[in-house]
C-alpha cells in the first residue's frame, strides 16, 4: 500500500497498530498526534511513527487512513472535529474503541459529509497503557472486529483489511449492537466483576489483616484485569451502560439462585452449579486468543530462589525468549518453591520449557 496513515492517540493500541502498519507497508508514512506531547515525543523517538504533527488538521488533511485510538468518550469528540475538517475524498476513518454503538452513531456527521467510517476493535490488549507498552505482535491471532454500516462499500472494508493485515489478526464483521453485547459479556462485565472482587477483599481486611497476604497467588491472578486503566474502563462502562445494566440484573438473579441453594444446603444442586460451569468452560477454545489475554505460565520447581532465578533467566535470555512476568509461589512448606514465569505466547512458553529442560535439572509443568 502507498500513502499516509494518521494515528490519533499514540498509546498502547495506536502505537501497536502504527508498528504493524510500518512493518507491513514499508513505503507508507505513518504520522501521529497525541494530546500528551510526552507520548508523541516518545512515539517518534521509539520509531513507532515517522512524523509527529501538532494538530488534528495537520495530520488529517493528507491522510489515506485515519485511526482514532483514544479513550472512547474522546473518540466521539474527535469524530465530530474530523467532520469539520478538510479530508481526502477516498480517506478511510476507523477507530479502535472497545465500544461501538455510541461511536458509530457519532460518526453520522462524518458519513453525511461523504467520508467512509468503519468502526473497528482489535480484541487484544493488556492492562498496561501508553506507547511504551506498544508492540507489533499484540494483535497476532486475536479477533479484530469491524462494524461497518450496511451501506459501506465492501471494497472499502477490503482496503481497511489490507491496511491492517500486518496485525496478523482474524477479521470479523458484526453489527455495532452485537459487538457491544458480545464484548459486554466477555470483556466489560468481567472487568467489573474483577473490580468488585477486589473491593470485597479490601473490605475484608477489616476482619483480618491476613487477607492481602493470602490473596497474593491465585486471587491476584484472577483479578489481574482490575489493574487496568480506571479512566478507560469508566468510559467503556458509560458507553455500554444499557448492556452492562442488563447483565448486572441477570447476575443479581444468578446470585439469588446461589443464595437459595446455600440456604437450603442443596448439595446436588450446588454440585450441578459447578459441574455445568466446568463443562462449559472446558469446552471453550483453548488455542484461540480472546479479549482478555490468556496467561502463558510455566511452573518451574526450584530449590533456592535467588540462584535458580538468575540461572533460568540466563538460559532464556541466551535463547532470546522474552519473559513478561516472573514470580515465586510460596504456598508450600518444604524447601522447594515454584517459580511462575509468564510468556507472551504459547510458542514462547513451549520454547522456554524445552530450554529449561535441556539446560537444567528443574522440573517444569504448565500448571
Ligand atoms: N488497552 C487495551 O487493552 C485495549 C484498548 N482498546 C481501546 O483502544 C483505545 C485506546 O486505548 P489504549 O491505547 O489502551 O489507551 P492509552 O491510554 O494507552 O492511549 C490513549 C492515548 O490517547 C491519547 N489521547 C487522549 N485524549 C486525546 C485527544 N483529545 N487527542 C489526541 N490524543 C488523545 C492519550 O494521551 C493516550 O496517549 C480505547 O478506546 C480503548 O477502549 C481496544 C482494545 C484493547
Ligand atoms: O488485559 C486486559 O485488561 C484486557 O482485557 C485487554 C482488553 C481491554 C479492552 C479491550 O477492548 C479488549 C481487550
Amino acid at each position: 500500500m502507498e500513502g499516509r496513515v494518521f494515528v490519533i492517540g499514540l498509546g498502547l493500541i495506536g502505537g501497536s497498530l502504527a508498528l504493524c502498519i510500518k512493518e507491513e507497508h514499508k513505503e507508507v508514512i505513518v504520522c501521529g498526534y497525541d494530546i500528551n506531547e510526552e507520548q508523541a515525543k516518545l512515539a517518534k523517538m521509539m520509531g513507532v511513527i515517522d512524523e509527529s504533527v501538532r494538530s488534528l488538521e495537520a495530520g488529517a488533511r493528507d491522510a489515506d487512513l485515519i485511526i482514532i485510538s483514544t479513550p472512547v468518550t474522546v473518540t466521539e469528540q474527535i469524530l465530530e472535529q474530523l467532520a469539520e475538517l478538510p479530508l481526502k475524498d477516498n480517506v478511510i476513518v476507523t477507530d479502535t474503541g472497545s465500544t461501538k454503538t455510541t461511536i458509530t452513531d457519532k460518526a453520522r456527521s462524518l458519513i453525511e459529509k461523504g467520508t467512509c467510517f468503519i468502526g473497528g476493535h482489535p480484541m487484544a490488549g493488556s492492562h498496561k497503557s501508553g506507547v511504551t507498552a506498544a508492540k507489533k505482535i499484540l494483535f497476532e491471532n486475536a479477533f479484530y472486529l469491524f462494524t461497518p454500516r450496511q451501506e459501506t462499500n465492501p471494497k472499502e472494508i477490503e482496503t481497511l483489511k489490507a491496511w491492517l493485515v500486518g496485525t496478523k489478526a482474524k477479521f470479523l464483521i458484526v453489527s455495532p449492537e452485537e459487538h457491544d453485547y458480545l464484548t459486554g459479556v466477555i470483556s466489560h462485565f468481567p472487568h467489573l466483576i474483577a473490580a468488585s472482587l477486589v473491593h470485597q477483599a479490601a473490605a475484608a481486611e477489616d476482619h483480618s489483616a491476613l487477607v492481602s497476604r493470602l490473596a497474593a497467588g491465585g486471587f491476584r491472578d484472577i483479578t489481574r484485569i482490575a489493574s487496568s486503566s480506571p479512566a478507560m474502563w469508566r468510559d467503556i462502562l458509560l458507553h455500554n451502560r444499557t448492556v452492562i445494566l442488563e447483565l448486572l440484573l441477570g447476575w443479581e438473579n444468578e446470585m439469588q439462585k446461589v443464595i437459595t441453594l446455600l440456604e437450603s444446603s442443596d448439595a446436588s444442586e450446588i454440585y450441578r452449579y459447578f459441574d455445568e460451569a466446568k463443562n462449559y468452560r472446558d469446552g471453550l477454545p483453548s488455542k484461540e486468543k480472546g479479549a482478555i489475554p490468556a496467561f502463558y505460565d510455566l511452573f518451574v520447581d526450584v530449590p533456592d530462589y535467588p540462584g535458580s532465578i538468575s540461572e533460568i533467566t540466563g538460559h532464556l535470555a541466551k535463547d532470546e525468549i522474552n519473559i513478561t512476568n516472573i514470580r515465586i509461589l510460596e504456598t508450600r512448606e518444604d524447601v522447594y518453591g515454584v517459580l511462575v514465569i509468564s510468556f507472551q505466547s504459547e510458542e514462547d512458553r513451549a520454547r522456554a520449557e524445552v530450554c529449561i529442560q535441556v539446560n537444567t535439572n528443574f522440573e517444569t509443568s504448565m500448571g
